[in-house]
């Protein structure tokens, strides 16, 4: 995949109209970029992140990882080894429905990373969860494939090819 040209959020919006499929989640910003946009792969897991490092492990040039943890912020799904995991294999967001944990290391590092909160509690890694699932959050659905364009403003999505 080569990289996709980055168009903020609001012009998306003004472009597409009513129809736009933008989240309604509240994210915190916590990777050292702000502004993004790639190719989403989804992964559901709760409290376990093997699953997520493994797949942040594989090369994915321009990759958006959405990880949907049900919203629990009880452990931290990504911390500075993974981010720079899946930074170093090209991914350019991580996008998650739950805590990370080294937010200031995180905040210093050249990819994006949006998540609801922290948490410095590690979370299990039995490798328990699925992948390359649709994933609903904040009113849309995460499909895997659908290009991701994130920033200060929010997320929207867009589906490959559009
Ligand atoms: O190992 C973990 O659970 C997460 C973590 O701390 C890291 O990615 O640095």
């Amino acid at each position: 995949m080569t990289s996709l040209n980055f168009t903020p959020t609001a012009d998306l919006v003004d472009e597409i109209g009513a129809d736009v499929r933008s989240c309604d989640t509240q994210f915190t910003q916590y990777g050292g970029n702000r502004e993004f946009v790639g190719t989403v792969t989804t992964v559901r897991c709760f409290q376990d992140n093997a699953l997520l490092k493994s797949i942040l492990s594989e090369p994915n040039e321009g990759g958006v990882l959405v990880i949907d943890g049900d919203a629990s912020v009880h452990t931290a799904l990504v911390g500075d080894i993974i981010a720079e995991l899946g930074r170093s294999n090209g991914w350019v967001g991580i996008i998650a429905n739950g805590a990370i944990r080294d937010a200031k290391t995180i905040g210093g590092m050249a990819i994006g990373v949006k998540a609801l909160g922290t948490n410095p509690r590690k979370s299990t890694k039995t490798g328990a969860g699925e992948r390359d699932v649709p994933v609903e959050l904040g009113g849309v659905t995460f499909t895997p494939g659908d290009i991701a364009y994130s920033d200060d403003d929010g997320i929207v999505l867009v589906a490959q090819g559009l």
